[in-house]
């Protein structure tokens, strides 16, 4: 016979108790982890461990937990034994509610100090100015492309990436009221805006479209006059006290945004590869080539010799300022791989040689 739901629920708490101290268990070895850390100086975060732990229980997993529910959880459970050894400082765009902030902690998990900033720019220099241990900036969005302050930041910057995240981005129609009707403007980040333009056009073809400094702002201002709308996340919604008047209206179902994790190379040098129990690494490049034919074309000799796959090649103009050089462009690369691997060395030392500019960006597992 099925057991009773006491019956379930009283089992259910039996082995919650015997978790409790298993996790305690972990806690009080992560808390110990951390005296040896103080004591020769390495860092408190380590991305490529944290990738091994997840994939390592990933593969051992018999299930009924999916492999995604597996990554929710330890990613939570690290993150608030991390925060035993030391609470690291997260920037990022601001203000509570937007999708910056949801990357960061579906990264860092939620046992953060949260650092929300003014701008992209803002998260690049609280970061290199140490008042951050750690940024979280979009690079890219899979309807609208890259996100070209972040790109033209990365370029001069002391700051290096040490990971990424890719975040599933559900845009949602929010109000004060749950209805449709006699909404005169709608306010948002112009990616928002962009990235919903024909749900838009079709359903509020009148309405106004104002760009906001985040999404989060334009929940906020919406929040402010009954015949405003924002386009925002689900979080911002709460955050605000608005209706969720229609949820997803995105136009592309799987809109997702990457984001990089950025600090400075003393707070943590290039993670080492995740290996074969963690997922695969990727090296992230800016490079710029001498003004002569077939120059970039030149620059895939080098990684078909030696194996190595090129997952990302973006352009953006030099804009070095100089009229003979406007036409000039720096082309952010990625490459599958870990720079500590011979072939990819290989490649990367060839590939300097035919450059006239060159920044390893960082190395990193790629999330997902
Ligand atoms: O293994 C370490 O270096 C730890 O500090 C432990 C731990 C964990 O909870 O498993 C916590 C933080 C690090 O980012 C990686 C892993």
């Amino acid at each position: 016979m099925a057991r009773s739901l006491a019956e379930l629920r009283t089992a259910i708490d039996a082995v919650d108790q015997e978790l409790l101290a298993l996790l305690n268990r972990r806690a009080a070895l992560a808390h110990e982890v951390g005296e040896v850390k103080k004591l020769d100086g390495s860092p408190v975060f380590r991305p490529e461990r944290e990738a091994q732990v997840i994939a390592s229980l990933q593969q051992a997993n018999p299930g009924p937990l999916k492999p995604e529910g597996i990554a929710h959880v330890w990613r939570e459970i690290m993150s608030a034994c991390r925060a035993l050894e030391a609470r690291l400082r997260v920037a990022y765009l601001g203000p509570a509610g937007t999708f910056s902030e949801q990357a960061a902690l579906q990264f860092f998990g939620a046992s953060i100090e949260r650092v929300p900033c003014a701008s992209i720019d803002e998260v690049f220099q609280a970061t290199a100015a140490g008042r951050a241990d750690y940024g979280v900036a979009p690079m890219e969005n899979s309807t609208e492309g890259v996100v070209s302050r972040s790109l033209d930041l990365l370029l001069n910057s002391p700051v290096h990436v040490v990971g990424e995240t890719s975040l599933l981005v559900r845009h949602n129609l929010l109000r004060s009221s749950p209805s449709l009707e006699g909404i005169t403007a709608v306010y948002a980040h112009p990616q928002a805006l962009a990235q919903c333009q024909q749900w838009l056009n079709t359903h509020l073809p009148h309405a106004e479209r104002h760009a906001a400094s985040s999404n989060a702002e334009g929940a906020r201002l919406a929040s402010t006059h009954p015949a405003w709308a924002g386009i925002a996340s689900e979080r911002a919604a709460s955050e605000f006290g608005l209706h969720v008047v229609v949820p997803a209206i995105q136009d592309e179902a799987g809109n997702r945004t990457r984001f990089a994790i950025l600090c400075l190379p003393s707070t943590l040098a290039m993670p080492a590869p995740s290996g074969p129990q963690g997922g695969r690494d990727c090296v992230s490049l800016v490079l710029s080539v001498p003004n002569r034919p077939g120059a970039v074309h030149d620059l895939l000799t080098p990684l078909k010799k030696h194996g190595v796959s090129m997952t990302r090649f973006e352009s953006r103009p030099a804009r070095s300022g100089s009229p003979v050089s406007a036409w000039e462009y720096h082309f952010y690369i990625d490459l599958q791989g870990h720079p500590s691997e011979p072939h990819v060395a290989a490649a990367l030392q060839e590939l300097q040689g035919l450059c006239a500019f060159y920044k390893v960006l960082g190395a990193y597992p790629v999330s997902e």
